[in-house]
C-alpha cells in the first residue's frame, strides 16, 4: 500500500497563484437543485467549462446526485490534466467517466470525505474502469482503501495540493479537505449549508462535531468557500462568514447545539443497510 507522503513527494511541484479565484468560482458553480430548469443547469455547466479554461489553471466541476442529494467534486490541474474526484456516487460513475473523458482528464484519486451511510461510493467502480486510479479515505473511517489519510496529510493533483483535516462528529472518520491556495474547503457531512451532519449513528457525537466545525472549518478565513457533500435545499456553496452568521445550529452554544442534535428525529437514510457494508470496502462488489 503506497504511503501518502511518498505520493505527495513524487507528484508535481506546488505553485502559488494570486488570482481572485474563490469569488469567480462561487459565481459559476451553482448546482442543479430542485426548481432549477435544465436550460439553466446547462448554461451554468457551460459557464463552468468556460471558466475551467481560464487563467487560474484548474478545472472545477460540482456534480449532483438527485437521488441521494450528494455533491461530488471533480477537480483537476488544467495543464497536466491530473484529476481527483471527491465523493463519487456508484450509480453516477458513467456520468463522471463521460465528463472525465470529455475533458481529457487523468483521474488519479477518488477521495471520500467519510464512509457514507446514504449512498454507495463510486470509488471501487472507478478503480475498475481507470487503470492506476486509487481510492482514498481517512485512516479512522473503518473502511478499506488504497491510501489512508491522517490529520494534516496532503494529496496532490498536478501542481495543486489539498490538506486533509480530521473533522469527526458525524462519523469518526470524517475529514474536510482544504485547498488553502484557492480559499476553498470540501466539508463532507461535517458542515452542510445552514446545517450539519446528523450525529445519531456511525459513532456520531454532537459535542465532537461542534468542536470540529468550530476549530477546523469556521476557523478558516471568512471568505473561504465551503462545498458540502449534500444539500437538501437547492443551495450549492457557502462561506465561513455566512455560516458563522446564519447557521441555525452552529451559531448556538455547545450545550444548545447538543440538545438540537439529540432532538432531530430524522428517519434513517433509505439506503443505509446497503451502503454501509459496501462502503466498508470502498464500493467494490
Ligand atoms: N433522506 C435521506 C437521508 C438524509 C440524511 O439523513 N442526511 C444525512 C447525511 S447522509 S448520512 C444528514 O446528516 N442530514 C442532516 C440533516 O440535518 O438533514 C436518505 O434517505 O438518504
Amino acid at each position: 500500500m503506497p504511503a501518502l507522503n511518498t505520493l505527495t513527494r513524487v507528484a508535481g511541484r506546488l505553485v502559488r497563484s494570486s488570482f481572485a479565484v474563490p469569488q469567480a468560482l462561487g459565481k459559476v458553480s451553482t448546482g442543479p437543485a430542485a426548481g432549477v430548469s435544465l436550460n439553466q443547469t446547462l448554461l451554468q455547466a457551460r459557464c463552468m467549462c468556460a471558466a475551467a479554461a481560464g487563467p487560474k489553471g484548474f478545472i472545477f466541476r460540482q456534480l449532483f446526485d438527485h437521488t441521494s442529494f450528494t455533491y461530488s467534486y471533480l477537480i483537476a490541474d488544467a495543464n497536466s490534466k491530473e484529476a481527483v474526484l471527491i465523493d463519487p456516487v456508484y450509480e453516477l460513475v458513467s456520468r463522471d467517466l463521460k465528463v472525465i473523458n470529455e475533458l481529457g482528464l487523468n483521474l488519479k484519486l477518488t477521495v471520500n470525505t467519510h464512509m457514507h451511510a446514504d449512498h454507495v461510493t463510486g470509488s471501487g467502480k472507478l478503480k475498475q474502469e481507470i487503470a492506476g486510479c486509487k481510492s482514498v479515505i481517512s485512516k479512522y473511517s473503518g473502511a478499506q482503501a488504497d491510501i489512508y489519510l491522517d490529520d494534516g496529510d496532503t494529496f496532490e493533483f498536478g501542481k495543486f495540493k489539498m490538506e486533509a483535516k480530521k473533522t469527526p462528529g458525524h462519523t469518526d472518520g470524517c475529514m474536510t479537505f482544504i485547498w488553502h491556495e484557492q480559499g476553498i474547503a470540501f466539508t463532507g457531512d461535517a458542515l452542510l449549508i445552514r446545517g450539519c451532519g446528523r450525529t445519531d449513528f456511525q459513532q456520531g457525537n454532537p459535542g465532537t462535531l461542534y468542536d470540529s466545525v468550530h476549530n477546523v472549518i469556521l476557523s478558516l478565513p471568512p471568505d473561504t468557500l465551503l462545498y458540502p457533500a449534500h444539500d437538501y435545499t437547492g443551495q450549492s456553496v457557502t462561506t465561513v462568514a455566512e455560516e458563522k452568521k446564519c447557521n441555525p445550529r452552529l451559531t448556538k452554544s455547545k450545550e444548545e447545539f447538543i440538545k438540537i442534535m439529540e432532538n432531530l428525529n430524522l428517519p434513517y437514510p433509505k439506503q443505509i443497510d446497503r451502503a454501509i457494508p459496501l462502503n466498508k470496502v470502498c464500493g467494490v462488489f
